[in-house]
């Protein structure tokens, strides 16, 4: 039989042409929700850039559908869980269009510092004005580079080039990486208080999402411009519409926008120093031919039962898998992986992953991945899956290693993560999995809801001082633990929480709590 592919968004003819050398293909774009879910269900394939939105409804029409594949990085538009659910692989291109996104953002830079899109309008309205549009020098200016990341650091490559000194803010990278590419990393607030130019380049998630909002702004320069080409909502578009209003800051150019299209009536079109470009990023020949063959050579791959290299999900692991012993620790090691990150920060020395006591002997394969997919999750802008996590490692430069070990006094198997950074070991009892040692503190905790980590010194009132601050902000306690080395020694309090708790909550409870030690928080 044939295998069909539609193409729903536009790409690159080299892509369709090699499709078309396995498959009947059809190209047909700007297709609403009803005609797909009509035309769905005769395709074993789907190709789509940003603008179609592959819902579940789609997904679930799908009855022969095998793959969906995303030209480009973000999978933002594709209900990927939904494609899991249904055994229905997603592919990407990670990489083809990294390029086209950096030299997008300096190309933006260059048009707000030298006005160059209103001299434009202004000399095509028949004007001649040239001291209205009296520009600013690159070379000596501060660029802030927010994330340095994949077209981070091709953006900091090219700004050296224009003489700039180069800020860097991105706690998932090591000073020596920054410090290759010219880049002094710095903490966000250094950056923003410093740069006459802030580039954003950032995924969007949970922790990136308003990451420059009122607060940031307050305390730019006035003369400072702003570039987004990473993802609409990192930037809180509320917010630089009064900051540009207010003169906080001089100037923004965006390519990307919290919703897309961006609403003709959005306050952002009638801003005065703007340049705004609508999605653009990825949009070179060079690019879109990267990206249309890579997927196209994946769609192929897995049409034919090959595995694909970009799969950002993975088909679920058999139900009888997951329900033993070794299904439990797949699912702890996600979510030590995660913890981790989120506790120790990125592991820049590399990263240990010791199976201790009975699971020594186990198959560890699927333990490894899914402890890399956790490490890896929190920070990466695409979706990180058993089937990829791997190679996302291996890009990201980090080391793993492995080793096997005894299980903790009264454990018969454990699962240790260690690095200079730090220390997390987790074990499953029954069908239960608990954390038992954080860095050099033996705690005792279910990985699952929101956490707050508070290191201090033990002596009476400090569990009930912090208890009191959480109360009155109305943050529920659900579960408390404290791991000591010895009475009125070092003490790990481990509180988990119904709610997340705000920055300015921590900021209380290390003023008002003596003795406090670094808080950190998690969620999984
Ligand atoms: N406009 C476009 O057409 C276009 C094209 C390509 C990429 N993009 C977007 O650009 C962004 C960057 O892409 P990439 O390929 O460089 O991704 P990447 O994953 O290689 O890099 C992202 C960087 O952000 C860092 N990071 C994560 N959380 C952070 C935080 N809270 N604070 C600071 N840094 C943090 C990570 O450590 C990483 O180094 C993504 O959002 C991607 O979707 C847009
Ligand atoms: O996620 C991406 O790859 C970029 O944002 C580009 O999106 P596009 O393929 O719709 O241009």
């Amino acid at each position: 039989m044939e295998f069909r592919v539609l193409v729903a968004d536009p790409i690159a003819p080299e892509g369709v042409e090699l499709l078309q050398k396995y498959s009947q293909v059809d190209v047909k774009t700007g297709l609403s929700e009803p005609d797909l879910i009509q035309a769905i269900p005769q395709y074993d394939a789907l190709v789509v850039r940003s603008e179609t939105k592959v819902t579940s409804r789609i997904i679930e029409a799908g009855d022969r559908l095998q793959v969906i594949a995303r030209a480009g990085i973000g999978v933002d538009n594709i209900d990927v869980d939904a494609a899991t659910k249904r055994g229905i692989l997603v592919v990407n291109a990670p990489l083809g269009n990294t390029v086209a996104a950096a030299e997008h953002a300096i190309a933006l830079i260059l048009s707000l510092a030298r006005n160059i899109p209103q001299a434009d309008a202004s000399i095509r309205r028949g004007e001649w004005q040239r001291s209205k549009f009296m520009g600013v020098e690159l070379a000596g200016k501060t660029l802030g580079i927010v994330g340095l990341g994949k077209v981070g650091a091709e953006v900091a490559r090219r700004a050296r080039s224009f003489n700039m000194n180069l800020l860097a803010y991105d706690p998932y990278v090591s000073a020596s990486i920054a410090e290759s590419l010219g880049a002094r990393l710095v903490s966000l607030d250094e950056l923003l208080r410093n740069s006459d130019i802030v580039t954003v380049h950032v995924p969007l998630l949970p922790s990136t999402r308003n990451l420059i909002s009122s607060s940031e702004f307050d305390i730019m320069k006035p003369d400072a411009l702003l570039v987004n080409v990473a993802r609409g909502g990192v930037v809180n578009e509320e917010a630089l519409v009064e900051a540009l209003k207010e003169g906080k800051i001089a100037g923004a150019a965006l390519d990307v926008y919290e919703k897309e299209p961006l609403p003709p009536d959005s306050p952002i079109i009638h801003l005065e120093h703007t340049v705004l470009t609508p999605h653009l990023g990825a949009s070179t020949k060079e690019a879109q031919v990267k990206v249309a063959l890579e997927v196209a050579e994946q769609v192929i791959d897995v049409l034919n039962g090959r595995p694909a290299r970009g799969a950002v999900n993975a088909p679920s692991l058999p139900p009888e898998l997951l329900a033993g012993e070794l299904g439990h620790y797949i699912e702890l090691a996600d979510k030590l992986g995660r913890l981790y990150t989120q506790v120790h920060g990125f592991s820049h020395t590399g990263i240990e992953i010791v199976y201790c006591g009975d699971l020594a002997s186990q198959d560890h394969r699927l333990i490894r991945s899914a402890v890399l997919r956790g490490l890896l999750e929190p920070i990466s802008s695409e979706r990180i899956s058993f089937v990829n996590a791997e190679i996302m490692a291996q890009e990201r430069g980090l080391r793993v290693t492995e080793a096997t070990g005894m299980a903790p006094e009264g454990y018969t198997s454990s699962l240790r993560l260690q690095s200079a950074e730090g220390v997390l070991e987790g074990t499953v009892i029954g069908e239960e999995q608990r954390v038992i040692r954080l860095d050099k503190f033996p705690v005792d905790f279910i990985p699952s809801g929101y956490f707050l980590f508070c290191p201090h010194i033990d002596r009476p009132g400090v569990i009930g001082a912090i208890g009191t601050i959480l109360g009155n902000h109305n943050i529920n306690i659900s579960a408390a633990m404290s791991g000591r080395l010895a009475p009125r020694g070092e003490t790990m309090l481990v509180l988990t929480l119904d709610e997340p708790v705000p920055d300015e909550v921590c900021e209380e409870i290390r003023q008002k709590v003596p003795g406090i030690g670094n808080l950190t928080r998690a969620s999984l």
